[in-house]
Formats: structure tokens, C-alpha cells, sequence
């Protein structure tokens, strides 16, 4: 009998996907694709624009269903909406008319715990991640990182085995970014999860990665799977100026590179 404990957080074989638009179009956006992510395990995934990473993450979430193939999710098919993954996108997916506390509290509440409870945990993860003194602002009166910190409190409080990140921090500034990855690197160390994790910014893939996946240009394939032997924890400002940092840098942009020419 297949053991449940050790199977990939997450498995995709022999995937392909076809999107048939209005006008009868076909546009193939993953072909033969297969990919794979350990528990625990912290995967970026890089690729030319349109490639189809975002396609990857929502086959993952179940919200898309491949044309052939099969994604499991902890060993078992994926099969609709699955509490034990958390998503943080580029757009915040914070209510503008709660405040903050509320809207850190509302997964809690959503399933089922009583509002005081949930606002006691939702206090404690605004302390992580250092907006306890801002439970009570509302979203505009916060900036862009503080936000940012608002979404991961939201999703982490969720305590999610696999965390699916699209572009999270790209519409940061570079010194707020730095100290978003930084933040979020903690925060992934201590919660044992999986992380999926889609950028256009291959430094940032490398920096905070276990394995970095290259994609081709659509249909999308892999096109190569890079171990990340850096050790951690990770400073994200310091690990960019190592050598080995760097010489994957090279490496990994020669190939991503030729595929957005392509592109
Ligand atoms: N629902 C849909 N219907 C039709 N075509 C779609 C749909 N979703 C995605 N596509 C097409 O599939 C291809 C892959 O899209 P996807 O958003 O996955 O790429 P991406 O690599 O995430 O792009 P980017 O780098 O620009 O964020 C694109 O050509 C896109 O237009």
C-alpha cells in the first residue's frame, strides 16, 4: 500500500492543457509536463512570460483540470478547493473594508472558530509578522510591504501544507522586497509546509529555492531542474554576492535565456 506520509506534497504526470477560446482557438499551454515537489521542500519556477506557470499553479489548486494527465496533491488526486493549500498572489487578496485583525481572522472564522478565538490568533500573527500595533487600520491606511505582511499573516494563519506564490512581491520596491523574502523564508521555516513559488526575477527564484524549475517556451515543458545546494538560513541581501550564488546565476540565466528568445 502507497505510503500517504511520503508521497510529494505535490505530483503532476504527463500533463498537457488546452485552453479552446470562443472563436474555436486552440492555444496548448503545458505539454508532457511533469513536475514534482517534495514536503517541506521550497520550489521557484521560472519562465518566459505567457509559458504557462500560472497554468501550473492553478491545476494545482484544482480551480483547472488537465486535458490529460493527473495532478495529485499529497497522494492523493486533486478533487475541488483544498483547505490545505494557501495562495499569495501579486494582488493583495485583502477586503478593503475590514481591518486588518478582520481580515487576518477571517480564515479562522471561516472555519468555524468563534470571533473571539480567532482574533486572538490573528493578533499573535500580526505580532510575526510586526504589525501588531495595526489590527485596527483599515488596508489604504497601510503601504504596499505592510500589506504584503497583512496577506502572509492571512495565509499562514491558515497553517497551509502547500503554499502556491504568483509573482507575490513584484510590485514591491527592491529594498521592501528584500526584506519581504527574508520575512517569508522565517516564516516558511517554521511552518514545515511546501512551497510553490512562480517569478519572473531568477535571482529571486535562486535565493530562496531548494530547486529551481526552468520552463521552456509554450507549450510549456521542463525544460530543467536546478538543486539549489545553498546553505540556509539565507540573508537575501548578503547571498547574492556568494559565489556559488552566482555562478547559478550564470548558468541557469543561459538557459531560461535561449528559451525567452524563443518567446
Ligand atoms: N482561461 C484561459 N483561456 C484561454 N487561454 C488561457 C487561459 N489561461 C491562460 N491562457 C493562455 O495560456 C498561456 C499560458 O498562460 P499563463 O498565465 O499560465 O502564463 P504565465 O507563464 O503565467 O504568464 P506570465 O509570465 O505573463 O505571468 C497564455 O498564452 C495564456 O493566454
Amino acid at each position: 500500500m502507497q505510503d500517504l506520509s511520503t508521497t510529494p506534497a505535490i505530483d503532476m504526470q504527463n500533463i498537457t492543457c488546452r485552453f479552446i477560446s470562443p472563436d474555436g482557438k486552440a492555444t496548448i499551454a503545458l505539454q508532457d509536463f511533469s513536475m514534482s515537489v517534495e514536503r517541506g521542500e521550497f520550489c521557484a519556477i521560472v519562465g518566459p512570460t505567457g509559458c504557462g506557470k500560472s497554468t501550473t499553479l492553478s491545476l494545482i489548486t484544482g480551480l483547472l483540470k488537465p486535458t490529460t494527465g493527473r495532478v495529485n496533491v499529497m497522494g492523493q488526486p486533486v478533487d475541488g478547493i483544498d483547505p490545505r493549500i494557501g495562495f499569495v498572489f501579486q494582488n493583495d487578496a485583502i477586503f478593503p473594508w475590514r481591518t486588518v485583525i478582520d481580515n487576518v481572522a477571517a480564515g479562522p472564522m471561516f472555519r468555524g472558530q468563534r470571533s473571539a478565538q480567532a482574533k486572538e490568533l490573528a493578533q499573535e500573527w500580526l505580532r510575526r509578522v510586526g504589525l501588531e500595533k495595526f489590527g485596527q487600520h483599515y488596508p489604504h491606511q497601510l503601504s504596499g510591504g505592510m500589506r504584503k505582511r497583512v496577506s502572509l499573516a492571512q495565509t499562514f494563519i491558515n497553517s497551509p501544507e502547500i503554499l502556491l506564490m504568483d509573482e507575490p512581491f513584484s510590485a514591491l520596491d527592491m529594498q521592501t522586497r528584500t526584506v519581504m523574502q527574508d520575512e517569508l523564508l522565517q516564516l516558511w521555516a517554521a511552518s514545515g509546509g511546501s512551497v510553490v513559488f512562480v517569478t519572473h526575477d531568477l535571482e529571486e527564484a535562486i535565493a530562496l529555492a531548494d530547486k529551481v524549475i526552468v520552463l521552456t517556451a509554450r507549450p510549456a515543458t521542463i525544460k530543467h531542474v536546478y538543486d539549489i545546494d545553498l546553505p540556509r538560513p539565507r540573508v537575501m541581501s548578503e547571498i547574492r554576492y556568494e559565489q556559488k550564488f552566482v555562478q547559478y546565476a550564470r548558468e541557469i540565466w543561459d538557459d531560461l535565456r535561449a528559451e525567452v528568445h524563443i518567446g
